[in-house]
């Protein structure tokens, strides 16, 4: 090998896109290269703008840009190839640069600017000369729209060059960005300009100031840098995020868009993943900004720096069982096999059952009931007692939120217990009746040898709880005695003696939707320090009526808080839609703060929603079976080089309740010939092309296209279920809102670039009008 060669990661973007022939001509020429850069077949030339970049030929028609990135330590020559391009896209005026705040080599490709800016920045690209082509001729002025007499006022008209510079824009941009007037204009200078440079833009583009700017995205990704680093290409390298180009370089191509999250972290989220934390800390962010990709390399991170041993000392856990399974493939493909052993990955209502089952003697296990089926019970209860103050969801509501929520031991404490957000306020002798109805409800239960999922979490939660403070006793009589042996401590059973907090580590994610008890049981599971807890979450998308206040339960995560604003998964034109949905609300922050999605953004573009007023549901399937078909034919349009991609899970249909999920899946199989798969707790079920299911099963996914169907009045929300509220629990109707608000905007921002949403009859409240 006489050079070493690296991919830098816009380049290795570009390559996933490319048709696999030009892929394959691609890992020659970097074979090629390595052997001998000067090989006459590569034709190696120096543009003549910028004399830290070349062109060598990868075939005809295609040309890989290259800048020259000094010695190794080994002595030999190391090359970056910043660009692949058809060789009538290659022009004299390409140039690399070293980025002043985060000191990575930055590529800056004018040619996707927009000829309106180039004109008026007076700027003119000159083809590069290349043996197929005529001699270069300086590209004629294109032909743009005249300028109006009075120039239009440039959108970023309040930022000077020196804040541009200040903030990190490629240099080669500063002038050009400064010359942009409209939208349009400004989306094509962020589509084709380097990372760091077009975030700052998206973010002045959508409002925020300068200071705001540098604070929550200049600041973050800067680095130290020594003097005279712009010279120093060798060193800027090492902070480049590219690929090494081996032999591998096939498969990396091979696995695409699905390795980027892998090798990739934007700087935001790498410093969220590295930081030393002295507790337990949180990364928020709307749908789509990485938030798990995060989670996982935290995971990964943690138990690289674990000392050797056995066991399982870091949990992953989820609130759904689905995505247990997707979390366990993707840490697969992040960890080496030796590590992944070291972790238990649980959804929580799993963890709460293994605490259970470890308490409870053979035989006195308690079998699991659903909430409706509870609820019955419940009637029956308030039936045989006459009982019509208060109605069976009332209680249900009460005993979830206040009774097994605050982990209420006794009547005393029920008598204490703040009822924030409850509405209707209860006196002394209610609490007391109340209280006397659930406890027979609970006996009743338990009579029948059934618990709810709530009831079961709130005992592991004691289970746990109990455990960690025997720990911290024995700790503490350890340390009054000097370290000594506990040989005369009360419970001194060997399994007392071994007992010790069950993780070293606690990663959740879907952190919005547990309830207080998980999180009592998850924080007597590990020790309070350094590392302990990391939390993913966004509050927008709560779909079950959970709330929680962290400090409440010993989880104080003030100053150990991030937050992720740019979407890797959602098109703007998807997320501007989505973000109207949840507008006017009021969230959490799992604290006492709120939580906004200010700055939330994507660079990707695509297709504004589609929104479809249909007749009745047999036109609304019908329409929706014409779509599909749409998109399949899209998705399989063959390759250049024959290809077709299957379109197997790249489509999904999503709906408000399992009734209506069914009837589409009959209708599309039985009417038009559609194969379908239902999503379902342990994943999609049955095989065929479309996935369809609720909205709650649709946390967390994401889908190529998304069609919403239903979306009619009285279903978002639904009407019948939550109306009686509006009247007799006015606060519980807001919370029931709001849940079905969140659900939509769960299943809005779970489309990657196409999304659809129908209805009959009149259009839900929550969409944007
Ligand atoms: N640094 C990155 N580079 C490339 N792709 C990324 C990066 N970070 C995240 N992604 C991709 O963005 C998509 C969304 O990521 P992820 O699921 O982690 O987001 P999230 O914030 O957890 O979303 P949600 O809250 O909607 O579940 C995924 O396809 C992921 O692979």
């Amino acid at each position: 090998m006489t050079a070493r060669l690296s991919l830098y990661q816009k380049a290795e973007n570009e390559l996933y896109k490319m048709d696999s022939s030009v892929k394959t001509k691609f890992y020659d020429f970097c074979h090629q290269f390595r052997l001998d850069p000067n090989h006459p077949s590569l034709d190696l030339r120096p543009l003549k703008g910028d004399g830290r970049i070349s062109r060598a030929k990868i075939d005809r028609s295609y040309r890989a840009l290259l800048a020259r990135a000094g010695v190794g330590a080994d002595g030999i020559q190391q090359w970056l190839i910043v660009a692949v391009r058809h060789r009538k896209d290659v022009y004299e005026e390409l140039t690399v640069a070293i980025n002043r705040i985060t000191g990575e080599i930055e590529f800056v490709d004018l040619g996707v600017v927009g000829q309106s800016v180039l004109q008026r920045a007076g700027l003119q690209l000159t083809p590069a000369p290349d043996e197929h082509t005529a001699p270069a001729e300086p590209t004629p002025a294109p032909n743009v729209a005249r300028q109006p007499a009075v120039p239009a006022e440039p959108l970023l008209a309040g930022c000077t060059p020196e804040d541009l510079r200040r903030l990190g824009i490629a240099e080669a941009l500063i002038d050009l960005a400064l010359t942009v007037t409209t939208d349009e204009e400004l989306d094509q200078l962020i589509a084709g300009a380097p990372r760091l440079t077009a975030e700052v833009l998206t973010g002045l583009g959508s409002g925020m100031s300068a200071d705001e700017v540098e604070r929550e995205i200049t600041q973050p990704a800067s680095t130290e840098l020594e003097p005279g680093f712009e010279n120093d290409m060798a060193a800027a390298l090492t902070r480049t995020a590219v690929t090494t180009v081996d032999d591998d370089i096939r498969n990396v191509l091979a696995e695409g868009d699905f390795r980027a999250w892998k090798v990739y972290l934007h700087p935001t989220q790498r410093k969220i993943v590295e930081r030393n934390y002295s507790g337990p800390a949180r990364v928020s962010g709307g749908p789509g900004t990485g938030k798990t990709i995060v989670a996982l390399h935290r995971v990964a991170r943690l138990a690289a720096a674990l000392p050797p041993g056995h066991g399982k000392p870091i949990l992953l856990t989820t609130y759904t069982k689905n995505l247990t399974a997707d979390l366990r493939s993707r840490l697969t493909s992040l960890m080496d096999p030796t590590l992944l052993g070291r972790i238990d990955i649980k959804h929580i209502d799993q963890l709460a059952q293994s605490v259970l089952n470890e308490n409870t003697s053979p035989g006195s296990q308690r079998s699991l009931i659903t909430d409706d089926r509870a609820l019955d019970v419940l009637r029956e209860v308030l039936f045989e007692h006459d009982e019509q103050r208060w109605d069976a969801e009332f209680l249900f509501d009460e005993w979830e939120q206040i009774i097994l929520g605050q982990s209420l031991a006794t009547r005393q404490d029920y008598f204490k217990a703040r009822r924030a957000g409850m509405g209707r306020a209860l006196n002394r002798p209610e609490r007391a009746a109340i209280w006397k109805l659930l406890d027979q409800f609970t006996l009743r239960l338990n009579g029948l040898g059934r618990e709810t999922w709530a009831q079961a979490a709130e005992r592991a939660a004691r289970y746990e709880m109990e455990r960690a403070r025997k720990i911290q006793i024995r700790a503490e009589r350890k340390e009054d005695i000097g370290g000594g042996d506990l040989v005369h401590l009360d419970d001194n059973s060997s399994a007392m003696r071994y007992v010790r907090h069950r993780y070293q580590h606690i990663v959740v994610d879907e952190a919005q939707d547990l309830s207080p008890a998980h999180w009592k049981m998850l924080r007597a599971m590990v020790a309070p320090g350094a590392g302990d807890l990391f939390i993913a979450s966004d509050t927008h998308q709560r779909i079950y009526d959970r709330q929680v206040t962290l400090s409440t339960v010993g989880i104080n995560i003030r100053g150990r808080s991030a937050k992720l604003t740019l979407s890797y998964r959602t098109t703007q034109e998807i997320l501007d839609q989505a973000a109207k949905v949840v507008r006017g609300a009021t969230y959490d922050d799992l604290d006492d703060g709120t939580d906004t999605l200010e700055g939330y953004h994507s660079l990707l573009r695509g297709p504004v929603p589609e929104y479809v007023a249909c007749a009745d549901w047999t036109d609304e399937i019908t329409q929706l079976a014409e779509a599909l078909e749409q998109w399949r034919a899209d998705i399989t349009q063959p390759a250049e080089d024959g290809t077709v991609r299957d379109p197997s899970g790249t489509m999904a249909v999503c709906v408000a309740d399992g009734e209506m999920a069914g009837r589409v899946a009959a209708d599309l199989e039985m009417k038009h010939g559609i194969t379908t798969a239902t999503l379902t707790k342990d994943g999609p079920q049955g095989g065929g092309e479309v996935h369809i299911g609720t909205m709650h099963r649709f946390k967390g996914l994401e889908y190529q296209k998304l069609a919403v169907v239903g979306a009619s009045d009285g279903i978002l929300p639904r009407a019948t279920l939550i109306e009686k509220y509006a009247t007799t629990d006015p606060n519980r109707y807001e919370r029931e809102l709001k849940k079905s608000r969140n659900q939509l905007f769960v299943a809005t921002t779970r489309a990657r670039d196409a999304l659809r949403i129908s209805w009959h009859g009149k259009p839900s409240p929550f969409l944007p009008s």
